[in-house]
């Protein structure tokens, strides 16, 4: 999968003749609803010969845009990248979001993205809206522009992905579920357990175990409490730990012996459960 920031995407004249199926969106925490439009994306792709392209957001534009409350990331790029690649899909645009680029109309937003490449296929959710909320489209309207933009292109709008309650799964009930350390259904709506990812941050060893200050972290943390959890290490090894997540602290303590601790490298931490004791 190839990376590409949007301001320059025509410095890519490969591109520009490229037939493509193409998603747009946000995509906090690639839930099991944005998997399922990214699939679509690819599979149409594959079946019309086309390359398949996300075109994502580096910031969530509600937030910047003060529309919804400010919240920490379900996800890191290294995250997403990771899981869209294993989704097959071919090229990945970031749109470096801001308060310019706010007030571009859904129009020329799309007439910029049509230029760049052949659109053939966009895949959006029932909900999607795209360009500031006073003249924003939404699918109706997408595939008038499209008409117009790219004659012949086709919207494809699959069906919402219900939770196992029958509420839409959404990234918004995604972080309300972990704030409240309800754990199985943030799983059930991932399709994977809410992972952190350490690789950025600094730890130090102390006689318990890995200590992590939380005030830099970017992405949004469980209630405080003691967890069971898995501890992924960059050379693909798995360590059973419980974490000891408080205000501004994270301990990470080995189940069982403890670890090389010059030699350890660590990745991610997979949430599993919370402990009822601590
Ligand atoms: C050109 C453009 C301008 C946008 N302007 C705003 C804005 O002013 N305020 C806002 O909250 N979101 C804005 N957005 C974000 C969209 O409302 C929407 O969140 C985005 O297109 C992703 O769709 P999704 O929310 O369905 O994932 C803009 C998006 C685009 C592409
Ligand atoms: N449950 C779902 N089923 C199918 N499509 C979805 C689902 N949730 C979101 N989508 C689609 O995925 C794309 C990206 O949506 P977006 O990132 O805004 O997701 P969201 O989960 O609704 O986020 P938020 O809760 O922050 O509004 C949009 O086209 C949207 O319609």
């Amino acid at each position: 999968m190839k990376r590409y920031d949007f301001m320059h995407l025509s410095a890519y004249p490969v591109l520009w003749q490229q037939s493509m199926s193409v998603c747009i969106g946000v995509f906090d925490g690639l839930h099991s609803g944005h998997q399922a439009i990214i699939k679509r994306c690819v599979d149409l792709a594959k079946k019309q010969d086309l390359q398949s392209m996300v075109i994502t957001f580096d910031k969530n534009p509600k937030m910047l845009m003060k529309t919804q409350p400010y919240h920490s990331k379900l996800a890191s790029d290294a995250q997403i990248d990771e899981l869209l690649e294993n989704i097959g899909v071919d090229h990945l645009v970031v749109i470096d979001f801001s308060a310019d680029f706010s007030k571009l109309t859904a129009e020329e937003f799309l007439t910029l993205v049509c230029a760049f490449c052949q659109v053939k296929v966009m895949v959006v959710g029932e909900d999607f809206r795209c360009g500031a909320p006073a003249s924003s489209a939404g699918p109706v309207q997408l595939q008038e522009y499209l008409a117009r933009l790219s004659p012949g292109a086709l919207v494809e709008i699959p069906p919402f992905v219900l939770t196992t309650n029958g509420e839409i799964t959404s990234s918004s009930l995604v972080r309300k579920k972990l704030l409240e350390g309800a754990l199985e259904e943030v799983q059930s709506m991932l399709g994977r357990p809410y992972e952190l990812d350490l690789v950025a941050y600094p730890s130090k060893f102390i006689e318990e175990g890995l200590l992590y200050r939380t005030a830099s972290f970017m992405q949004l943390l469980p209630p405080s409490g003691v967890y069971d959890a898995l501890l992924l290490l960059s050379d693909g090894s798995v360590v059973e730990v419980h974490a000891r997540l408080g205000e501004d602290e994270l301990l990470i303590v080995p189940d069982k012996a403890m670890w090389d601790w010059v030699a350890v490298r660590t990745k991610r931490l997979s949430f599993q459960a919370k402990r009822s004791i601590s």
